[in-house]
């Protein structure tokens, strides 16, 4: 059995389209969806994926400002420009490129953010928010995995889910999406003793580690669906994710592609949010 593939290229189009139409329904009230993305410093992998992001909104009616400043920019003046945008009724979202710059303290940077244009969902507001169900922004990457999972029709109730990784923008509110969902969820990390007498338990893994090949063919149970969150260089330089697809592939029942899978969907989920953000604050000026 090979798996069935979950093309994330092909799903962030539909979600693109979605947001789309229902940008032309605000703009018809008068009101343009508009995102802000800060860039400090000169990393290219940032200056890549900022210019995607603002070029996915604009192409979606969407309007996106990208702000570049230098890698010695002062944090307080980071935190100023963070304040005047929370202020500024004509943008929705806010997005804080990271990794910041050494100097600067992150948590604090994101915690300037007001939790209403936190289109990223890393404000500790909208991880209470996700923690107690409430409504919220949810980070993007396990926000689009959830929508993959939606795609083919999985119910989640009941089944097994393991989460590997246990970071603060992927892995902890992706195992609270999937309990919201009634999965059983376990969350396995660094620390944990024997994963693939885990992962071999699994209905669905997650795989979000950074690091490549931790998932193989003989920890998935036959028709598992595997998602894989990864994006790490191979030896040849090739974008790879944290899944060895050649061999889970022909165990998995479902699994998403790197790239082609969770990074699209990523970046659809942010318009998703920035278009939330705009309509929140429309029915909320009202
Ligand atoms: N405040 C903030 N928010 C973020 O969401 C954020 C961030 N900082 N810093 C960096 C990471 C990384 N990230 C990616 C999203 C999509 C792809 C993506 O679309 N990848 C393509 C491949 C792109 C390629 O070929 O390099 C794919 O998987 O098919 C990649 C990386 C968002 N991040």
């Amino acid at each position: 059995m090979t798996a069935q593939l979950i093309d994330g290229n092909a799903l962030a189009r539909k979600v693109r389209d979605e947001v789309a139409g229902r940008t032309q329904a605000l703009k018809a009230r008068g009101i343009q969806p508009s995102l802000a993305i800060l860039l400090v410093g000169d990393d290219p992998a940032s200056k890549v994926y900022t210019s995607h992001k603002a070029k996915d909104s604009t192409e979606t009616g969407l309007k996106a400002t990208l702000e570049s400043y230098p890698a010695d920019l002062p944090e307080d003046r980071l935190l100023a420009r963070i304040r005047e945008l929370n202020a500024d009724a004509s943008v929705h979202g806010i997005l804080v490129q990271l990794p910041l710059p050494k100097h600067m303290d992150a948590s604090k940077v994101i915690e300037t953010i007001s939790p209403a244009k936190d289109v990223d969902g890393f404000h500790v507001a909208s991880a209470g928010a996700l923690v107690t169900g409430q409504p919220g922004f949810w980070p993007c990457t396990p926000y689009g995995c959830m929508k993959m999972l939606e795609s083919i029709g999985y119910d989640l109730r009941g089944k097994h889910a393991v989460v590997i990784g246990r970071s603060n923008i992927v892995g902890k509110p992706m195992a609270l999406m999937l309990l919201q969902k009634n999965a059983t969820v376990t969350i396995c990390h660094s620390a944990t003793r024997d994963l693939k007498a885990m992962t071999l338990q699994a209905d669905v893994v997650v795989a979000a580690v950074g690091k490549r090949n931790v998932l193989t063919a003989d920890m998935v149970k036959p028709g598992a669906v595997v998602i894989d969150v990864g994006m790490n260089r191979n030896d040849a330089g090739k974008l790879c994710g944290d899944v060895d697809f050649d061999g889970v592939r022909e165990v998995a029942g479902w699994i998403t592609p790197v790239p082609g899978g969770v990074g699209p969907m990523t970046r659809a989920m942010l318009l998703v949010n920035t278009l939330e953000a705009a309509e929140r604050a429309a029915a909320s000026s009202r």
